[in-house]
């Protein structure tokens, strides 16, 4: 891919060349020698933290992003398009190994390549965990980032816009705005359009003892409630990282970006007793010449969730004996790179209709034309705003026995073969603080999203972790990804009666079995946990919300970064995005890495 390199340049006073440059597209040849931060991976976090670190006009900055810039173009920006940009050149495509406990089933794992990265490529969905999601976090022994801790980077982002009035009224839609931010660079929006049988699914859920929160987003994302999208409400587009903090900080003079360039080792160096990072390695592409760049102070790795641990694991930090069998030197033996791997999976329930009244929905042609010509209709929504996050012992009467079959397990027993102690301590660990919080009501295990009478279920706190492991020194071959979906049973049990639930709710609560719902998958012969298991294993997938590969936490229970985000055992180099995460939230995880970047942003910019 043509290298492209879109810059604005610094006068900063710590500059080793002293060209006094006006923002341009330049090439290769002039990036500067050294830089104060050199940032890996310009996607979400990375594009949101580089371009705070660049309002300190004294430090200098540079990205280095695998993918390109997009071009506004439909896939990208149009809401009604969101998902068709998987599978194209601005996805990594990557694939699973054959999954042990789903089938031997590999499964397409889109991963952005594109300035923004996931922000482009997502389902626009845009809401936070509850509080105790994040509670969680501080529990494994990370100070600064409990709910409390974290709610002004969620507020920094946001741009929140109420709801137009006629769709609140007809919907019931409610916030507070205490718990929005109203001047940051991403807009939080509420679509024009919002489908008709969002109605009867509340009304049932309420008749059923679930109550309606008012707003998700003040830390009681539990229960039903409405939720923005990552929406433009004035171009009724996609509101992103290219728009709200990229394209704004190449207008800066000490901010460069290195587009269609990857990132292939973090070299590193031992003075003294410590380990730093001097220079970054990259290349425009398998067989082109490599090229360096010096690191003045920090580098910052944000890769992703796949992304990151492979290039760390590369460069020698991460598993020792991984790294032999790479044939590279270990830097830093940290078993926990690439350990940890956690993701929501998802099942559908496909339920008819018999007695909906609803019309047909428009053809796309036609939902397009509205679209362009007014700005209104399907195409104005990506996905749901309408969530249902249910707290364990709301669909099962199992939660306590199940609860406690997750603490009799052996922690080894369904991790990875080969899992390190560290790994095991950890895994440990997360169990007891899951068990604890999962026993209240105030952290959610299912989501149940209602598709007008189909219902997509997923599984928010798994106990299955799967692994990313380099497949050889060659950034452009892909690493070994297993979700290793199901390789804790207990994971199938908790569906299975997460799915018995809603056949329940849909056959008992008098507004949705008004509209006479006949399931045709996964269809009423499969009832026993076995029969369940067996068709989750054909079928479950990845509802992509890749995460925790580098997860922060203390170092000797498996924890790659510290709770500033700094890798253990190096003295200049930190993760930011997606893979810090110790535990997945019960949530989208759009905003949450919004949140990290911005609070990773701070730390640096202070020093810390
Ligand atoms: C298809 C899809 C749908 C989703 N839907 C939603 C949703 O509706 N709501 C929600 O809340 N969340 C959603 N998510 C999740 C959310 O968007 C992601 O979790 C988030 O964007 C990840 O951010 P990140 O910074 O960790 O990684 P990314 O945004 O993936 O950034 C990593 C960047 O690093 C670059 N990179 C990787 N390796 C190298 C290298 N060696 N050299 C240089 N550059 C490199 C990549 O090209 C990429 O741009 C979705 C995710 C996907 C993939």
């Amino acid at each position: 891919m043509k290298a492209q390199i879109l810059t604005s340049f610094l006068i900063g006073s710590n500059l080793v060349n002293a060209y006094a440059l006006k923002p341009r597209v330049i090439s290769p040849g002039e990036k500067l020698d050294k830089y104060d931060y050199v940032i890996i991976g310009g996607g979400h976090a990375g594009g949101v933290v580089a371009a705070r670190i660049a309002e300190n006009s004294k430090a200098s900055v540079l990205v280095i992003e695998a993918g390109p810039l997009d071009q506004d173009e439909e896939i990208a920006i149009v809401p009604g398009k969101a998902g068709a940009i998987m599978g194209t050149k601005y996805d990594w495509n990557f694939t699973t190994v054959p999954m042990e406990f789903a089938g031997a089933r590999s499964i397409a794992v889109p991963a952005a390549k594109v300035v923004g990265g996931g922000s482009v490529m997502n389902g626009m969905a845009f809401d936070r965990g509850a509080a105790s999601d994040y509670d969680a976090w501080n529990d494994l022994g990370n100070k600064g980032w409990g709910w409390k801790d974290l709610l002004p980077y969620f507020k920094k982002h946001e741009h929140f816009h109420p709801p137009p009035k006629d769709i609140a009224e007809q919907y019931g839609i409610t916030y507070e705005a205490s718990a929005h931010g109203f001047d940051g660079p991403i807009h939080a929006s509420y679509p024009p359009f919002q489908d008709p049988l969002s109605l009867p699914w509340i009304k049932g859920l309420n008749s059923l003892g679930i109550p309606k929160e008012r707003d998700g987003h003040n830390g009681r994302a539990l229960n039903v409630f409405w939720s923005p999208n990552a929406l433009d409400p004035k171009s009724m587009t996609r509101s992103y990282v290219k728009p709200g903090y990229y394209l704004p900080a190449t207008k800066r003079r000490n901010f460069h970006a290195l587009l269609g360039n990857t990132v292939t080792k973090v070299v590193t160096k031992k003075v003294g007793k410590k380990i730093v990072v001097t220079e970054i390695e990259y290349t425009t592409g398998p067989g082109a010449a490599k090229q360096r760049v010096r690191v003045g102070k920090e580098a910052i790795v944000s890769a992703g969730a796949i992304g990151s641990p492979r290039l760390l694991q590369i460069s020698g930090i991460g598993p020792s004996a991984l790294s032999k069998s790479l044939g590279v030197t270990p830097v830093v033996d940290l078993p926990g790179v690439g350990s940890n791997y956690q993701d929501h999976s998802y099942q559908f329930v496909f339920n008819f209709l018999t007695n909906s009244t609803q019309a047909p929905p428009p053809t796309d042609a036609e939902a397009a034309a509205e679209y362009y010509a007014n700005k209104t209709g399907p195409w104005t929504r990506s996905g749901p705003t309408l969530f249902a996050f249910l707290p364990f012992k709301t669909f099962t009467e199992n939660a306590t026995s199940i609860l406690s079959s997750w603490k009799a397990q052996s922690p080894a027993a369904h991790l990875a073969a080969g899992s390190s102690t560290e790994v095991v301590k950890g895994y440990s660990k997360q169990v007891e603080v899951l068990t604890k919080r999962l026993a209240t009501n105030l952290m959610a295990m299912t989501e149940y999203v209602w598709t007008g009478g189909s219902v997509l279920l997923s599984a928010q706190h798994p106990l299955s972790r799967g692994t990313i492991k380099a497949a050889s020194t060659d950034v452009f071959q892909q690493p070994l990804i297993d979700l290793r979906y199901g390789s804790n049973p207990l994971d199938y049990k908790v569906l299975a009666d997460s799915v018995r639930w809603l056949r329940k709710a849909l056959q008992t609560a008098p507004e949705l079995a008004a509209l006479g719902p006949i399931e045709f998958a996964p269809g009423p012969d499969v009832q026993t946990d076995e029969q369940f298991a067996a068709n989750f294993a054909g079928s479950i997938t990845t509802m992509f919300h890749s995460c925790c590969t580098n997860p922060m936490q203390p170092q000797k229970i498996g924890g790659v970064v510290d709770d500033k985000l700094k890798v253990y055992g190096v003295d200049n180099l930190r993760v930011v995005d997606a893979s810090i995460i110790p535990l997945i939230p019960g949530t989208h995880i759009q905003a949450t890495v919004y949140a990290i970047a911005e609070k990773a942003a701070d730390l640096i910019l202070r020093g810390r």
